[in-house]
Parts: structure tokens; C-alpha cells; sequence
């Protein structure tokens, strides 16, 4: 069933904060996430559609029908939240029966579809453990189970996985991905970290101060940023302030770098954005004036495992690079098609 937020504006009490002409639909099967900095109205748009508040402007649409006066527990959304919320007295396969138990199912039918459910986000050995024996990355499958045992319309994930370590927030990535593509279940995933947005994502939608500044496919966000805001906030990357000098060549504080200028005239001012993975790292310092080539100072050389992440000194800017190189790096090449322009 298709989510729908139909130009939603709410604002907390007494405030101006809160989120502004929301607009975008999840269709049956597909994950949207929502990024965007402390504050920027993630939570607040769950909640609009949890319907833990209500819109002051706009509808919010669940399989096509307006929901706005629907309580939370009438509109059928499996929601699972950072710090899992299971009831520590209750066994895991009961947590995961409450749902139906709250519906008037019968015993025996409660127990077969949570057994049957927490097997499939493999939890079939665990079913009589207590919360407090199961580990984090345990607890948060039961809550995905539990989430989704009743066939919910769609599904609401808080920030699922910041609670876990770093290896079991990718192991559990792959894990709600399987679950919810199984499921088929329309999903809006609301979280801080960029990675699990772009890994996990059909669509990703940049928030910034309660409104949406772009929304679209991972690739097409990290690779088209409308703006400077969107670039710096999904990846690493080098932003260059640039004068176009004539056409195919931008003078920014590295040097001339040659790129395509669409319909940009001399002397206008543009933002340039290259990312550190397509730079490339040179064994030997460049010959003076080879276009696109340059030496630079490294001012700065970390070791990420996969890659490096080096800083270069280049005229009067800084540039980063990233590589899976090991040797020294004296000099680096920025190619024209790595090179973007966008909006500052
Ligand atoms: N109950 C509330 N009353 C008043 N203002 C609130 C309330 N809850 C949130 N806000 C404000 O609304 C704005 C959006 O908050 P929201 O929780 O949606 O942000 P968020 O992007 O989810 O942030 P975080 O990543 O920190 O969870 C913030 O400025 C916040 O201070």
C-alpha cells in the first residue's frame, strides 16, 4: 500500500519549528529514507504519519485514503524505534504476539504466526528468551518482527540501528532489507547515518530545517546534488568556489580546472563539486602548467583500512583525495568529468 504525505505542513505549539509542504509518496515495496541534521524534522515527519500528531496544513494518505483523523493504532504501521521497546516480562515470541493479541486472535494462531515470523528474521532458536538475554542486534529482530506480524500497511523505522555496533548495523542493514523486500511493504526509514541511507534506500530525501531540499535515487543525489548543502551532506566532498575564465575552464583557488561549463559565461561566479574517489592520485610530481595536473603539500594522511584520505595544500585551496594506493602520492589529476557544477 502506497504512503503519502500530500504538501503536510505542521508546527509545534507555540513555535515556528516543525515541517513545511511535505510531498512525496512511498509506493508498495519501496524505502525511502529520511536524512538531514539534528533538527531538521525526521522525527516529526514519522510522527505525522504514525499519527502521533496531526497536520496543520495537507493530508496524509494511507492506500490512497486520508488518514488525518485515524488515532495511531487505527492506521495498521509496523513502527520500530532506536531502543527496541520490547516488554522486558514478556518472552520474545510473546512480544512478537502482542500485536495480534491486542486484535483478538486466538491463542494457538498468536503463537504459530509469531513463531513463523521471528523464524524469518532469524530468530527460530530464540523464540522463549527474555529481552534481557538476548544481545542488541537480537532485541532489534524481535522488534522488526514484532513490527511486522500483524501484515501492517507500512513500516516505520526510527533510527533501528544506531543503538548497535558498527558490524552488526550492517550485518542488521542487510537483514531488514531482505525482510522488508520480502514483506513488500512500503517503508520510511528515518536516520543520522548517511551510509545505511545510501545502502539501504530507494529513494533518499535531503531534509533541512523541516522542508525536503531533494529527493531522489542514492546515485543520483550523490552523483547530482542539487545544491552545495545536499553534496556536503551525503559523502565526502571537495567544494570549490569558481570564476569561469572562458568556456570549459573555471579558475578556482587550486588552479584553472577544466570542466563543462554548460551555458555559463566569462566572469560568472559557479561552486565546484568534486568528489575525493574520482581525483587521481599521480606517483610523480606534475610538470609546471600541465592542465588539470597538480603538485600540492599533504597536509594531511589518514588510514581508513580500504581507502586513504589525503589532504593537499594546492595553491591557495586545499583538495581531498581518497585512494586505495599505498606508495607516496606527489601530485594528483583532477579529470573534467569529475568535476560538477552546482548551485552554491
Ligand atoms: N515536542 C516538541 N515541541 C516543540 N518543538 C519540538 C518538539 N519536538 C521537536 N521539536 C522541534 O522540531 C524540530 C524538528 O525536530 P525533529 O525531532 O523532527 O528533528 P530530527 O531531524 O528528527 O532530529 P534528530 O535527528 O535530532 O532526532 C526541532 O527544531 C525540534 O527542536
Amino acid at each position: 500500500m502506497t504512503l503519502a504525505f500530500d504538501n503536510v505542513t505542521y508546527t509545534y505549539p507555540g513555535t515556528r519549528t516543525g515541517v513545511f509542504d511535505l510531498a512525496f509518496r512511498i509506493a508498495p515495496g519501496e524505502l525511502v529514507a529520511l536524512v538531514g541534521a539534528s533538527g531538521s524534522g525526521k522525527t516529526t515527519a514519522l510522527k505525522l504519519l504514525a499519527g502521533f500528531v496531526a497536520p496543520d496544513a495537507g493530508r496524509i494518505r494511507i492506500a490512497g485514503e486520508d488518514v488525518g483523523g485515524h488515532p495511531a493504532e487505527a492506521r495498521r504501521l509496523g513502527v520500530v524505534f532506536q531502543n527496541y521497546a520490547l516488554f522486558p516480562h514478556l518472552s520474545a515470541w510473546e512480544n512478537v504476539a502482542f500485536p495480534l493479541r491486542v486484535r483478538g486472535l486466538p491463542g494457538p494462531v498468536r503463537r504459530a504466526e509469531a513463531m513463523a515470523m521471528l523464524e524469518r528474521v532469524g530468530m527460530g532458536a530464540r523464540t522463549g528468551a527474555m529481552p534481557h538475554q538476548l544481545s542488541g542486534g537480537q532485541q532489534q529482530r524481535v522488534a522488526l518482527a514484532r513490527a511486522l506480524v500483524f501484515e501492517p500497511r507500512g513500516l516505520l523505522l526510527d533510527e533501528p540501528l544506531s543503538a548497535l555496533d558498527a558490524a552488526l548495523r550492517v550485518e542488521m542493514r542487510d537483514e531488514i532489507l531482505r525482510v522488508q523486500r520480502e514483506a513488500g511493504i512500503a517503508t520510511l526509514l528515518v536516520t543520522h547515518d548517511q551510509e545505511e541511507a545510501l545502502s539501504l534506500a530507494d529513494r533518499v530525501a535531503v531534509m533541512r530545517e523541516g522542508r525536503i531540499v531533494q529527493i531522489g535515487a542514492p546515485r543520483e543525489l550523490y552523483d547530482a546534488p542539487a545544491d552545495a548543502f545536499v553534496a556536503g551532506f551525503l559523502g565526502q566532498s571537495n567544494l570549490l568556489a569558481g570564476t569561469v575564465r572562458q568556456p570549459g575552464l573555471v579558475e578556482t583557488p587550486i588552479g584553472c580546472l577544466a570542466c563543462d561549463t554548460g551555458a555559463l559565461r566569462r566572469g560568472e561566479t559557479v561552486t565546484l563539486l568534486v568528489r575525493p574517489e574520482r581525483i587521481e592520485p599521480l606517483r610523480e610530481p606534475p610538470e609546471p602548467g600541465e592542465a588539470g595536473l597538480f603538485a600540492g603539500r599533504l597536509t594531511a594522511d589518514r588510514f581508513l583500512g580500504a581507502v586513504r584520505r589525503l589532504d593537499f595544500a594546492v595553491g591557495s585551496g586545499t583538495i581531498r583525495l581518497e585512494t586505495h594506493r599505498r606508495e607516496p602520492i606527489l601530485g594528483l589529476r583532477v579529470p573534467p568529468d569529475a568535476v560538477r557544477l552546482i548551485a552554491g
